[in-house]
């Protein structure tokens, strides 16, 4: 035989312009497809032999990128093909499954169909035509007998069979690259994306420029990545050494996960938890997916849930489709279930840290505080192990969970705050407010003003078990702890002198501020503002969600102690009445005291402040001199 003809039996002939227009930006593929397809041949051929009882050579991949004659050359010692499988693989199937991608990217609609396809697999072999306009296979099958065959195709769906002197068994294919994807001839630029898809294909890539006359053979792969090993055999070091390679302009990640299982589906990843870097946004995409060690993709939005997203690594499977629309993704019951296992693995190894090495798990806080409250109002599953390992940072300083602060709150207080947990918002509650209740032994749990108020809202509306959670701020509970049993006959007079200069006939100042008396056990603070709780909750969410056209007024009580002096004071000078005016500032003061201990003082608020200051001050020296 010298040649022999062919045509390929699809019916569409214009595949080739329309897979070149759409998928324009997505050309490399081919890399993928073709060392992948090798790969795939190497094994094919070991297992058969195995199965047979025979040794099969080492699996190579060989690339070749010679610029000269315009030629990338990619060769496996795989289990090759002899003629009849060449056509029946290469000319028939691959160019029918290209014409039913075809059909499929015409039904769908350009976009969501480019989107879908794109980046997973499907295209195959054919994705070579994207670069070349010729494309030769010479092959020689491993079946004892076989005769070599080079098979020849422009692209079009002619193509011709002639002999080959290929003489050991596997296969090259040869791109003649066309005139515009030359440049993937650069071994720069073919490199980069060779060892995106294919650094951790299971056989070496051995890749070698030949329009570089000293250039020797480069192997670009770790043919054994790290999820592929025992992790008994493995250190933390070789933990942090992958991860340098695969995020090389990150800091040394917090601690890690190895998954491995089996049943009911296949997975296996290593997935770090990484040191955030507070003054960059969060980077999602830090998880890579990959089926038998090919790269897929770098998105596993619906395989994560997007709690977990901060976390960065590889998963390796092949029970996640690949070639699937994502709304079908969703419903994929292989997917509910390995995003289920990721979140148990999570959870389990966190909560083994703290229950191991709390110290380092305290150290972390910072870094994965926000996912881990995010991830129990997320899911439920996680919840219920997690919110027990939730910490909240105490009056002391140090990092405690929900359990540790019910244990210690004093005993005489055991009953009053059952079930409940005093918060204090972070630069915003009254500092004098904590220093009460930490005379008194009593912790309060720091809060933020952003995830915190969803969290607590959260635990309160969820039980975990029997278990209820009741959140306190510090100014709504601190009159339920500290409040003195004895009443005074001022009490009253106190609140009314108050009202009236602070609220008197003003309707609209009526709406937003009121004013009580209670008599505290600690004389030294003269007032506090207390707000309801539940506003105070529907005001922190609205402002946590960046919800400005909520911020309705909120109504603030002004809580005035009866045992402070300077209350008493000013009752006694308002009484007089010869001096009302500086009884009157005395009571605008206690309330900017009040303004300025918890959320800060307005601007104008602030220029009254000063100004009454300092003819508060004057007058004071008056009485000295
Ligand atoms: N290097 C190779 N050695 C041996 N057989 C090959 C080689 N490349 C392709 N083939 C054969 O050609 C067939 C078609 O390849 P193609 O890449 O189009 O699709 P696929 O690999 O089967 O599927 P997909 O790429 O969509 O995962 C393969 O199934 C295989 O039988």
């Amino acid at each position: 035989m010298t040649t022999r003809k062919g045509s390929i039996s699809v019916k569409t002939n214009d595949i080739f312009p329309i897979i070149k227009k759409w998928l324009y930006s997505e050309h490399d593929i081919f890399i993928r497809e073709l060392v992948s397809n090798a790969c795939d041949a190497i094994t094919k051929r070991s297992t058969l032999a195995r199965s047979e009882g025979h040794e099969t050579p080492a699996g190579k991949v060989s690339i070749l990128l010679n610029k000269e004659a315009k030629t990338i050359t990619i060769s496996d010692n795989g289990l090759g093909m002899n003629e009849s499988e060449v056509e029946k693989y290469i000319a028939q199937l691959a160019f029918s499954g290209a014409e039913e991608f075809v059909q499929k990217m015409k039904t769908m609609g350009n976009n969501t169909a480019k989107d879908e396809i794109i980046g997973k697999f499907g295209l195959g072999f054919y994705s070579a035509f994207m670069v070349a306009a010729k494309v030769e296979v010479e092959s020689l099958s491993m079946q004892p007998g076989s005769k070599p065959t080079k098979w020849t195709c422009l692209g079009d769906t002619e193509y011709e069979f002639s002999e080959s002197t290929k003489s050991e068994v596997g296969t090259t294919i040869t791109l003649h690259i066309a005139e515009d994807s030359l440049d993937f001839l650069d071994k720069w630029k073919f490199n980069e994306t060779l060892t995106r898809y294919c650094s951790f294909m299971p056989y070496p890539i051995g890749l070698m420029d030949l329009s570089n006359k000293e250039a020797t053979e480069e192997i670009i792969n770790e043919t054994t990545p790290l999820w592929k090993k025992d992790p008994t055999t493995l250190k933390d070091e070789d933990y942090k050494e992958f991860y340098r390679k695969m995020f090389p302009m990150d800091p040394e990640p917090l601690f890690w996960l190895h998954l491995n299982v089996d049943h009911p589906f296949t997975l296996q990843g290593v997935l770090f938890f990484p040191k955030l870097n507070q003054s960059k946004p969060i980077q999602e995409n830090g998880i890579q997916l990959y089926s038998k060690q090919v790269f897929v993709s770098d998105s596993v939005k619906n395989i994560v849930p997007d709690f977990l997203g901060l976390l960065k690594g590889a998963i390796d499977s092949v029970d996640i489709p690949l070639n699937v629309s994502r709304s079908s993704l969703q419903g994929d019951p292989n997917i509910k279930k390995i995003s289920n296992y990721i979140i148990k693995k999570v959870s389990e190894s966190l909560k083994k840290l703290f229950n191991s090495d709390r110290e380092r798990y305290e150290k972390a806080w910072e870094d994965i505080g926000l996912f881990v409250k995010y991830g129990c109002m997320q899911d439920e599953k996680f919840d219920e192990v997690m919110r027990k390992f939730v910490l909240f940072k105490n009056t002391d300083g140090k990092l405690v969970t929900l359990e540790d602060y019910q244990a210690s709150v004093p005993e005489a207080y055991k009953e009053k705050l059952k079930d409940k947990y005093v918060y204090f918002e972070k630069n915003l509650s009254d500092e004098s407010l904590r220093k009460q209740l930490q005379a008194e032994g009593i912790q309060v749990l720091e809060t933020d003003q952003y995830i915190d108020p969803h969290f607590m809202q959260h635990c309160e509306m969820k039980k975990v078990g029997e278990q209820t959670f009741k959140f306190a701020s510090i100014d709504s509970e601190i009159e339920n702890l500290l409040e003195a049993t004895d009443t005074h006959a001022d009490d009253i007079k106190i609140k009314d002198f108050f009202k009236q200069v602070l609220v008197g006939d003003n309707k609209e100042k009526e709406m937003t501020l009121d004013v009580d008396v209670k008599s505290l056990k600690n004389a030294s603070s003269s007032a506090y503002f207390k707000v309801d709780e539940q506003m105070k909750r529907f005001q922190q969410m609205t402002k946590s969600m960046g919800n400005s056209a909520f911020s309705m007024p909120v109504k603030k009580t002004l809580v005035v102690n009866p045992r402070n002096t300077l209350i008493k004071n000013a009752l006694k000078i308002w009484e007089k009445g010869e001096k009302k005016e500086l009884a009157e500032k005395i009571v605008h003061h206690v309330q900017d005291l009040a303004s300025l201990s918890s959320e800060g003082l307005t601007s104008e608020d602030k220029e009254k402040f000063v100004s009454r200051s300092q003819s508060l001050v004057q007058e004071l020296s008056q009485f000295i001199v």
